[in-house]
């Protein structure tokens, strides 16, 4: 094993997990519903999203493309340690993906999320999801949680350059008028004031990411486009307060102050998941298009090499922590480098304490 990835031996990428065929789709919303209070509308209407892509998400294809990216960034860098990667909703779930490391003679796995940001739902959900899935495999690898890297270098950049392409893509004549449209998944007010260590991590994590966005794309194209965090995918009874607004409620807000074109960049996801070709590519432009509004999408940061080699980054730096160095942390915008260990109640869960992986509790 080279020093640089001591004491880990493999990296597990941790999603979310989503359906492949029309009877997936189903029993895949029993499972990230279950215990949830989410009304049947809202699930029928979801359904429905994933049928209109034949029950198919493209989630799990774009995990296994960045999963060959990674393992092929790692071999061209030297270093030596498998990538697996397993789901807490669907196939392949993370208690088969653990068994087979343990089979494999893994023995400290470093976890990479396919979330960028720290709420209930993008954090302490996936370590409850670890510890459940580590509590059912007898001899399991240890299992660390590498930082949320919402402003690692290898997640803004990407996200710069494609605002910037996405801008480019506006006809000439409105390009300067535009608005950039920031979009996240909503989560209930509550989970946003309990999100990080001290609460609304959520957001401002959001709006340090938009902000860095906004003045990178200011020094590239000299003039400051107007800008808003906006929200997609909401669900769960209407009497529960969620972060807003809606993104197609902001489009229509827009048009309504006459503004001629928009960028939706959605920074919230870090490929694309049915949230951004549904509620984005689907509906907010099915919304822009009624309103005869410009509207270009910026792409998620998916498999650009700088996404990719952040994994080998964030690897390495925390296996130094582990060894006991200090590495230096690349980070972008005002917020500093996230936490390696989440502090006791960090991202608490809405619904009471249970059993979570890689915190202090
Ligand atoms: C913050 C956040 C992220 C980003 C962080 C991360 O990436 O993890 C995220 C990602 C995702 N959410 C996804 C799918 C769903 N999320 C749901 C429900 C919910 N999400 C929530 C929050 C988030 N979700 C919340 C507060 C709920 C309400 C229930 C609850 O309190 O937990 C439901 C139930 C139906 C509905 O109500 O929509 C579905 C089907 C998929 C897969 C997409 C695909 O197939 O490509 C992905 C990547
Ligand atoms: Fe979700």
């Amino acid at each position: 094993m080279p020093p640089g990835v001591d004491p880990f031996d493999a990296l597990l990428l941790v999603s979310f997990g989503g359906p492949e065929r029309p009877e997936d789709v189903v029993p895949f919303l029993r499972n990230v519903t279950a215990g949830k209070d989410i009304p049947d509308e809202r699930l029928v209407e979801v359904g429905a999203h994933y049928d209109l892509f034949g029950g198919r998400s493209p989630i799990n294809d774009q995990n296994r493309v960045l999963v060959a990216a990674v393992r092929e960034d790692f071999v061209s860098n030297g270093i030596d340690v498998p990538v697996y990667w397993g789901n807490r909703n669907w196939d392949p779930y993370l208690a088969d993906t653990l068994a087979k490391m343990t089979a494999d003679g893994v023995t400290r796995a470093a976890c990479l999320l396919t979330s960028a940001y720290s709420s209930y739902s993008g954090c302490r959900q996936y370590r409850e999801n670890l510890a459940d899935a580590h509590a059912s495999v007898p001899g399991a690898p240890r299992l660390d949680r590498l930082r949320a890297y919402f402003n690692h270098p290898g997640f803004v950049e990407p996200n710069v350059d494609a605002t910037l392409a996405a801008l480019a893509a506006l006809p000439d004549a409105v390009r300067r008028e535009a608005h950039l449209v920031f979009v996240t998944h909503s989560i209930p007010l509550g989970m946003n004031a309990a999100s990080g260590p001290i609460g609304d991590a959520y957001v401002h994590q959001h709006r340090s990411v938009m902000d860095e966005i906004n003045d990178r794309v200011r020094e590239e194209t000299g003039h400051r486009y107007p800008s808003a965090l906006v929200y997609c995918s909401r669900s769960g009874p209407p009497a529960v307060p969620w972060l807003e607004p809606d993104v197609n409620d902001h489009l229509r807000a827009l048009h309504a102050r006459d503004v001629p074109a928009a960028v939706l960049i959605p920074i919230g996801f870090v490929s694309d998941h049915m949230e951004v070709v549904y509620d984005l590519d689907t509906e907010a432009m099915a919304t822009a298009r009624e309103l005869g509004l410009a509207c270009e999408r910026a792409a998620t940061a998916g498999v650009d090499p700088r996404f990719v080699a952040m994994a080998r980054d964030l690897l390495l730096e925390r296996a130094a922590v582990e060894r006991g160095a200090d590495p230096p942390r690349a980070v972008v915008g005002t917020i500093p480098p996230a936490w390696d260990v989440c502090a006791a109640g960090c991202c608490a869960n809405p619904r009471g304490p249970r059993p979570a992986l890689c915190g202090s509790d």
